[in-house]
């Protein structure tokens, strides 16, 4: 049995309460002493005291600045995230609230609410519309920051409305570049981005170079009246610049995901409370990767979508055993664990090592498993972080114990 904690109501099959749909095998438990995976979506993991059997994380979501994962991968975790999962409920809701707010539709449905007891209810809206007279959004110039799974969609979604739009992003994936429509105009700076633009929709992580990366200077460049547009994380806009610029009248609107202290405080603006990922089927989406991911790595060693480790897929291990290993990327790692695998007459199979950033992941597989000390040589190597045996499939049936 693997025991998972669930931090958050993940989907609605798999909540705090029950985790129905993670399959045989698995159990929910509250004791973190005891879990084997953290399940979570967006509470935060920092300060978290992670029990000491836990192997991997899995964010139901894109975003993971909820979780430590550098020290993670210190401690051989690994954090898997579900890129894409929920994209499409971002670009809708994102697309939705550029509409809804060029016109007054919120103004003009208070008015309504306000009126419900006016007999004469019909004539006095015709006499009361014209108060919130909007704009149409064709032709107008609109700036996408961050061309990843949502932003590309947003951007290729406000082309089809007529929009004229830019794309900026530095880091644009091969991926998403197949994804986004070519009549996008790729720019190279958030000036040129900024520059007269009557929209600006934010779509990067939360990381050292986008925090309050929409200031002061940004918000200058805009046309006056524009619309600010924040899907993506509170601290991504510097929140006193856009306070000053509502104020001014420089920017006509702000639309965000986050309530914060200060955002709710803010004139003409509208807040949404984190929701852009709330869909049944984003969360149902999100949730079966993660499960999937999470399953897969703690049965196969199998990495896939890690955010702190490389991604890894040797399949399941089809020879008489497995050993991973997690560890630091530096040099000579690969010829120290061969190294004690020979000398206790292990013969290699198939192996496979991916490195990324400041971490490294070794895959081995084995005509059969080495003796425990074996096992123990490996952990003590400087660098090591965690040694994993994986059974192979064909002695799958009593799995309790053997897979760490
Ligand atoms: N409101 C909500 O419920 C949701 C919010 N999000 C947020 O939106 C973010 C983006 O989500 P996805 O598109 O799925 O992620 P993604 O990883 O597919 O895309 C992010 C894009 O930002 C780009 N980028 C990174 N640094 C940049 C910089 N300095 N300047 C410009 N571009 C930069 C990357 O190259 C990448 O193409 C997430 O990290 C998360 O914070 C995502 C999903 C739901
Ligand atoms: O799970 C959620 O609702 C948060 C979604 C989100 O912000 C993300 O995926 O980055």
């Amino acid at each position: 049995m693997r025991y998972v904690k669930v931090m958050d109501n993940i989907a609605k099959d798999i909540t705090r309460d029950g985790v129905a749909n993670l399959g045989d095998g698995y159990q929910k438990t509250d004791d973190m002493q005891r879990a084997d995976a953290i399940l979570v979506r967006a509470s935060s993991l920092h300060g978290m005291d992670f029990g000491p059997d836990v192997r991997c994380v899995a964010r139901s979501g894109a975003g993971f600045n909820n979780i430590p994962i550098d020290e993670c991968a210190r401690r051989g975790i690994v954090v898997f995230n579900t890129p894409g999962g929920n994209s499409n409920a971002v670009k809708e809701l994102v697309v939705g609230m550029i509409l809804v707010n060029s016109r007054d539709a919120l103004g003009g449905m208070r008015w309504v609410l306000d009126n419900v007891e006016d007999p004469d209810i019909v004539r006095d809206a015709e006499k009361n519309k014209k108060a919130f007279v909007g704009r149409e959004a064709i032709g107008r110039k609109v700036g996408v920051v961050g061309l990843g799974a949502v932003g590309s969609k947003v951007a290729n979604a406000l082309l089809h409305l007529g929009m004229d739009v830019y794309g900026y992003d530095p880091y644009l994936s091969v991926e998403h570049a197949w994804e986004l429509s070519k009549h996008v105009k790729r720019v190279d700076s958030m000036d040129e981005l900024c520059r007269d633009a009557d929209y600006v929709t934010l779509h990067v992580p939360s990381k050292e170079d986008t925090r309050r990366m929409m200031g002061t200077h940004e918000l200058s460049l805009m046309r006056k009246g524009g619309m600010l547009i924040n899907y993506a994380r509170a601290d991504i806009i510097d929140e006193d610049a856009v306070a000053a610029a509502l104020e001014e009248g420089q920017l006509g609107r702000f639309v965000c995901d986050f309530a914060t202290p200060k955002t709710t405080r803010m004139p003409r603006t509208l807040i949404t409370p984190h929701m852009g990922a709330c869909t049944f089927e984003a969360e149902e989406h999100c949730a079966g990767m993660a499960v999937q991911q999470m399953k897969d790595y703690l049965e196969h060693g199998i990495v896939r979508n890690s955010v702190n480790y490389p991604d890894c897929d040797l399949g399941p291990c089809r020879t008489g055993g497995r050993i991973v290993a997690l560890h630091a990327n530096v040099p000579n790692m690969i010829g120290q664990i061969t190294a004690i695998l020979a000398e206790s007459n292990a013969n290699i199979q198939r192996m496979a090592n991916e490195a990324q950033a400041d971490s490294a992941y070794t895959v081995i597989d084995l005509d059969q498993f080495v003796e425990v000390e074996t096992l123990e040589r490996l952990r003590e190597i400087p660098g090591i972080y965690r040694i994993r045996k994986i059974t192979p499939l064909a002695q799958r049936s009593d799995f309790k114990g053997i897979c760490q």
